[in-house]
């Protein structure tokens, strides 16, 4: 069973709160940490917000994110994550449509009264107060309306204590946020959401400001509270790292509108266009335009060879693999012709080419190839410590036919049904 915040619908401040508007609002949302059931998660119907504009910011014809999930929004810069966020929590009016918590329609509610929490990445702390101060506001005001059922000042303090030493800010209690860095003030802000446990948490990312190290620790902290608390968690970024690795459920949005949700694998494996299959995952996937050959099941292009299982295609795709699919072959001695490799004999992909750049990563290495007749290089990457070509050396790789994807070359569109999730065009 999931919760959601009990919500104070005044809002008033019992304690002067200067200088962050957004952070009032916000907090007013869910100053009782009382928990009442959410059974249907978070619905937007027929949503579209302009700012002026030709194109929609956003336009959302259907988005319904699960009760309990912890939704991963992702999508390039100005794609409308930040409004669509904004929205859910009343601090933007959409021009249309409709947004639903907990099956009431709160479209025409402000902030304070829809029982959310969220954190800003600008953080919006007071700066007047000092860290410990700023992450018990909320429990302190819900104390402050509801005596009887509000948090006890021992409850308060042990709650800050935990969210404290969880994100690695006991040391920096009495500090104020001037004091402080750009990473441990989004931290301060993180564990003043948390530590109400709202049972709609909404974060614009959050973990933007974090070094690599604080970055890992608080994903997986966030990763944790969501699994103790089982709230509904809406998380903004554009890292597709946060987005593969955190979520259970994963949104991608491009140009103002919702292109593919599912689970964050299952988007991954099955991306329903090539915008989505180049977006996600680094390298990104290689596209290849192919065409058929006459006659027989086999599809070529500038340096590729294909035999699928799928049979004879009608006329040209856009053929995908991701680079870590790819298989490296000794490429010594080929007598294939100039223009490319020989089909294949078993189903699955031969690509031929020339090592262009080599990059070392750490955990493998990544080698870019152009192939000849071809302008757009293409990407394998090779684990541990696999034998690396040097640049200049011919390279052949071989890719299994079902990892192979195929799109229409017009539309983007993925061209078999194992896409998932809704996908809007
Ligand atoms: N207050 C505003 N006035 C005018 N245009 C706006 C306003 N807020 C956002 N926009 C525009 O709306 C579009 C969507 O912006 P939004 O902030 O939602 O994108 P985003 O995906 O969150 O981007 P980022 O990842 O860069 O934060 C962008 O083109 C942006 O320029």
């Amino acid at each position: 069973m999931t919760y959601t915040a009990t919500t104070n619908p005044t809002g008033s401040a019992a304690e002067s709160v200067p200088d962050s508007p957004d952070t009032t609002q916000a907090d007013s949302a869910s100053a009782s940490p009382a928990l009442a059931p959410v059974p249907d998660g978070i619905t937007l119907a027929g949503v579209v917000k302009r700012y002026g504009g030709s194109r929609a910011a956003l336009d959302v014809p259907h988005l319904g994110i699960p009760a309990g999930s912890f939704t991963v929004v992702v999508g390039p810069s100005g794609c409308g994550k930040s409004t669509g966020l904004r929205v859910i929590a009343g601090l933007e009016t959409a021009d249309a449509g409709r947004v639903v918590i907990d099956g009431a329609d709160v479209t025409g509610l402000p902030a304070g009264e829809r029982g959310v929490a969220m954190v800003f990445q600008d953080f919006a702390l007071y700066p007047q107060m000092t860290v410990e101060r700023n992450i018990s506001f909320g429990l302190r005001l819900a104390a402050r309306h509801d005596r009887r059922h509000g948090p006890s000042r021992d409850e308060i303090e042990s709650r800050v204590a935990e969210v404290c030493a969880r994100l690695g800010l006991s040391d920096l209690r009495r500090r104020l946020p001037r004091q402080l860095s750009g990473g441990e003030r989004q931290r301060v802000g993180l564990a003043r959401a948390i530590v109400r446990r709202p049972a709609v948490l909404l974060l614009d990312e959050p973990l933007s400001s974090l070094d690599a190290q604080l970055r890992q620790r608080a994903r997986a902290e966030l990763v944790r509270l969501h699994r103790e608390l089982g709230n509904t968690v809406v998380l903004v970024t554009h890292d597709q790292l946060e987005a593969l690795s955190m979520g259970t459920n994963l949104v991608v949005m491009n140009r103002g509108r919702v292109v593919q949700t599912g689970p964050p694998e299952q988007v991954y494996r099955y991306p329903a266009d090539t915008f989505v299959a180049t977006f996600l995952g680094s390298p990104p996937m290689n596209l290849h335009a192919v065409t058929p050959s006459d006659p027989g099941p086999v599809l070529t292009g500038p340096g590729l060879a294909a035999r699928l299982p799928e049979g004879p295609r009608p006329g040209p795709v856009l053929l995908g693999w991701r680079p870590a699919d790819g298989l490296v072959e000794p490429a010594d001695g080929l007598t294939e012709p100039a223009d490319g490799p020989a089909a294949p004999a078993d189903h699955g992909v031969v690509l031929r080419g020339v090592a262009d750049v080599v990059e070392f990563t750490g955990d493998g290495t990544v080698v870019t190839c152009v192939s000849p007749g071809e302008d757009t290089p293409w990407a394998v990457s090779l684990p541990g410590r696999d034998r690396v070509p040097a640049v200049g050396d011919p390279v052949r790789v071989r890719v299994p036919a079902e990892r192979v994807h195929l799109f229409d070359p017009d539309s983007g569109r993925r061209l078999d049904e194992r896409t998932a999730g809704a996908v809007e065009h």
